[in-house]
């Protein structure tokens, strides 16, 4: 035998009800044995509260609501049955019944007053109608069934609108009732009966609860909840897109889901099917092949630690603090007691051992009235000072953690709270109830969405990790990383379990943003183009901090001097940043020491690789090399891809500027190649890597020797200079002769030894290290105590947009590896 319920969104409108006959009618054929229980029609519930206060103000538009309610069933009978005999008698006999319910509320209109008891009668009509009009329609179906007014079976107290059921009685009428009925019986949900035939209700939610019931009293094999969702989720989809269906769960991890909110089984539905062992599958109407949730004792040894997720959105967390509350006996007692007189429910408790206070969340609603009855109760103590006036905080909301493996498995708290800090979220108190059937977080509330996402990616091994981008600079660079990022993804998802979104992306004139990830296809820069909004810095960072998404991650791909300014900000946030931009870094070194700093306090990543010869390993096998022990003695390095270039390239037989021209269309020049020729690139280079090394410098106290003609640098515009540089073709030429006749080739080459840091061209003969470089080689030499004789290199093309934006690229993957 089984029991199945469907739910009010199940039967809301007559087509939704002809596929579960479907459904039923391969149950009959099947053979199986089964009985059936209903809701309501979707929204007839709310209808009928509805028309029952209009009557109790003295108000007739009650009649209104009626008519429709009464025509709505009328309806849905010539909808589901021909012509015929049997809709006459069905419509008849609905009519009869709808006309009590006239009356009663005729009644509530005169006496201006609807009881509980009175709303438990007037409420039974909507499953009553309900039930009816299905059974008639399963048995025109060919069904043999029986309409079964649950009041002749479950028996309660007179508990008006949650009344308490006398499960021996409920179970033995049952038992009795099926034995001298055995057709297929299709039961009214949600109602009962008490002494003396009255009607009573089990509850908002309570047909699953007569569902159960039934089964119990019948001892069946299933109970099965057919509702709109499929099953239980690991989450609220609405909150975490990711969420998906829970196959199997015990019973105390569906309370526990229950508990928290997850709508989809009513808690007290679950007791009878434990205490009977019955198996219970949450299904969806709407995809009835789909196995949705088994609940039972199954689950309970899978190994599944940590079966859902949840929270509850918004409470207040008081804190009772004081000196006067270590060691004394009974101050909980009194605390709780204080709040119970005031009805006040307790959500979650947490006290350290330290006993120096006790902290409790409850409903927002509720913390004026908390904190007053705690006040009251601890009246004595707050006056002699030894305790504190009650704290109220409040925009706060509980996470939760759900599962009955988890005290087996040791780490799962370091999860829970490493994925709330890699995202910036604070504990602001913690609960694990002793049974470790959930582990509680209470968080600011803004932080809700962003720390389910987080929690989920991190419990949920089918899970992939999604990192929200927000690239500031899409040209070469930017765009040449968006391409590998769109050509990658799939690998990332496939080999990483990471996803990258983009989420916002802006250049110096418009941006634009999705949540969902913006398409990457070839057209983003028409619609970058498109875009209606301006770009404003303040508003791209504002706008990045307001979602608030987990795993979110600042790119810039600017050359801007502006941006930096912002990077204390987001680090702020707890949003990582990786960049090529070398302005902060180069910048004072106050400010580059602040940032290391903020990064540093908040846990999170400060990329920024690509500073020093681009995709090369440059900033980071100088950090290997100082964390390891090593000591630098001297850094040597040719640190500019496109003077690299130039002097690899300018043999006299072309004109210079035409090789600068060259450099840049390469992209191995800042977008102001002025910035590269002057040397100033350079010496940030080198600048940057002096601060690795541990040495406060100041772009200042770089010597930097230009080998610029006069005037090239008081050019007013990249053109102007261009000019200047195609005006002195014989300067180039004799600087490039000069050095060949030695046998020597130029190279610009940064220095740092000790604490002095220079740059210059050099010439240089086939015993330097740097005279066999070629294309837009960078070559970086470390010498150090323990490569003393023979220096550690690195070398390879050290600009350019494939290289860079792979380096930026990489550090992506890294940052998302770490907010694993
Ligand atoms: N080209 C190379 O080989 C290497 C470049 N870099 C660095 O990469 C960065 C980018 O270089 P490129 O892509 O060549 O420059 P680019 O000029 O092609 O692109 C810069 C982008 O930044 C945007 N932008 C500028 N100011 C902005 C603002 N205030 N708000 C929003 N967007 C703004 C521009 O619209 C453009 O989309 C530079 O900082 C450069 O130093 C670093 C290593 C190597
Ligand atoms: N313009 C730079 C690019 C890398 O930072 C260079 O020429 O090296
Ligand atoms: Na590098």
């Amino acid at each position: 035998m089984k029991v199945l319920k469907f739910g009010g969104s199940s039967v809301a409108k007559p087509e939704r009800i002809r596929g579960i006959v479907d459904i039923l009618k391969d149950y009959y054929a099947s053979g199986d044995h089964f009985t059936v229980v209903f809701s309501a029609f979707g929204g007839v519930t709310d209808s009928l509260i509805e028309m029952s206060s209009i009557a109790a103000t003295g108000d007739d538009r009650y009649g209104e609501a009626f008519q429709a309610f009464a025509k709505r069933h009328q309806d849905a009978i010539k909808e589901l049955l021909p012509a015929g005999d049997l809709r006459k008698e069905t419509a008849d006999k609905m009519k009869k019944s709808h006309e009590v319910l006239k009356n009663l509320l005729y009644g509530i209109f005169l006496v201006r007053e609807a009881s509980p008891r009175t709303m438990d009668y007037v409420l039974s009509f909507g499953e009553r109608s309900s039930a009816y009009i299905i059974a008639q329609t399963l048995r025109h179906a060919g069904i043999p069934a029986e309409y079964l007014d649950a009041r002749k079976i479950i028996r309660t107290d007179k508990n008006f609108s949650s009344a308490k059921v006398d499960f021996d009685k409920t179970y033995q009428v049952i038992r009795n009732y099926y034995t001298e009925h055995p057709k297929v019986q299709v039961v009214t949900g949600f109602v009962a009966s008490a002494k003396g035939g009255l009607t009573t209700t089990l509850g908002r939610g309570g047909s699953d609860y007569t569902a159960s019931l039934i089964a119990a009293g019948l001892q069946a094999d299933a109970i099965e909840i057919w509702t709109d969702v499929s099953g239980v989720l690991t989450a609220d989809p609405r909150r975490v897109k990711k969420a998906f269906t829970i196959p199997m769960m015990t019973y105390a991890e569906a309370m526990e889901m229950s508990h928290f909110g997850a709508k989809v089984i009513y808690p007290p539905t679950l007791m009878p099917a434990l205490h009977k062992r019955i198996p219970l599958y949450i299904k969806n109407t709407f995809d009835p092949s789909f196995p949705g949730t088994k609940v039972s004792e199954e689950s309970s040894r899978d190994g599944v630690a940590v079966r859902g997720i949840s929270s509850i959105n918004n409470i207040a967390l008081l804190t009772l603090s004081g000196s006067g509350l270590f060691g004394v006996p009974g101050i909980s007692a009194r605390l709780f007691s204080g709040l119970a007189t005031e009805g006040v429910n307790i959500i979650l408790i947490t006290q350290g051992s330290s006993e120096h206070a006790i902290s409790f969340a409850v409903k927002p609603d509720d913390a004026d009235k908390a904190k007053k009855a705690v006040q009251k109760a601890f009246e004595y103590e707050i006056e002699r000072g030894v305790v504190n006036a009650v704290k109220v905080e409040r925009e706060l909301s509980v996470v939760a953690i759900i599962g009955e493996n988890m005290r087996y498995q040791p780490g799962i708290s370091g999860r829970l709270f490493q994925a709330l800090g890699k995202n910036g979220i604070n504990a602001v108190a913690i609960a694990q109830g002793s049974s470790e059937l959930n582990v509680s977080v209470v968080i600011p509330r803004e932080d809700e969405n962003k720390a389910l996402n987080a929690l989920h990616e991190a419990f949920f091994l089918s899970d992939y990790k999604t990192l929200h981008l927000f690239i500031v600079g899409v040209g070469l660079i930017g765009s040449t990383l968006l391409r590998q990022i769109r050509e990658q993804n799939e690998y990332l998802r496939e080999k990483l379990g990471m996803e990258v979104k983009v989420v916002g992306m802006a250049n110096s004139k418009k941006m634009i943003f999705d949540v969902e990830g913006l398409e990457l296809d070839t057209d983003w820069k028409k619609r970058l183009k498109a875009s209606e909004t301006k770009a404003d810095l303040a508003v791209f960072v504002g706008r990045m901090r307001d979602l608030n998404l987990s795993n979110s991650i600042f790119v810039d791909n600017t050359a801007n001097d502006k941006i930096a300014t912002y990077y204390e900000g987001i680090l702020d946030e707890s949003i990582s940043i990786s960049t090529p931009n070398k302005v902060a870094t180069s910048s004072s070194y106050q400010q580059y020491q602040r940032l290391k700093a903020i990064a540093a306090k908040r846990g999170v990543q400060f990329h920024y690789e690509t500073n020093v010869g681009a995709g090369l390993p440059v900033i980071s096998t100088l950090r290997d090399l100082l964390d390891s022990g090593d000591r630098i003695r001297k850094i040597e390095g040719v640190l500019s891809g496109s003077l690299s270039y130039i002097f690899n390239n300018f043999d006299g037989s072309r004109p210079y500027d035409e090789i600068v021209r060259e450099a840049k269309e390469k992209g191995f020049t800042e977008p102001d190649p002025r910035v590269d020729l002057s040397g100033k690139d350079v010496g940030r280079k080198i600048l940057i890597l002096a601060r690795e090394t541990g040495v406060a410098l100041e772009a200042k106290d770089i010597e930097l020797k230009s080998f610029l003609p006069e005037g090239a640098m008081e050019a007013e515009s990249v053109d102007d200079f261009f000019q200047v540089l195609e005006n002195n073709q014989d300067y180039f030429a004799k600087l490039q002769a000069d050095a060949k006749a030695e046998g020597k080739v130029l190279r610009m080459i940064a220095t740092l030894e000790g604490e002095k840091a220079s740059v210059g061209m050099q010439a240089v003969d086939t015993d330097s290290p740097f005279y066999n470089l070629s294309g837009s080689d960078n070559m970086i030499v470390f010498t150090t105590d323990r490569y003393r004789e023979r220096p550690l290199v690195v070398r390879g093309p050290g600009a350019g947009a494939e290289v860079t934006a792979a380096g930026v690229f990489a550090e992506i993957i890294k940052i998302g590896k770490f907010l694993s």
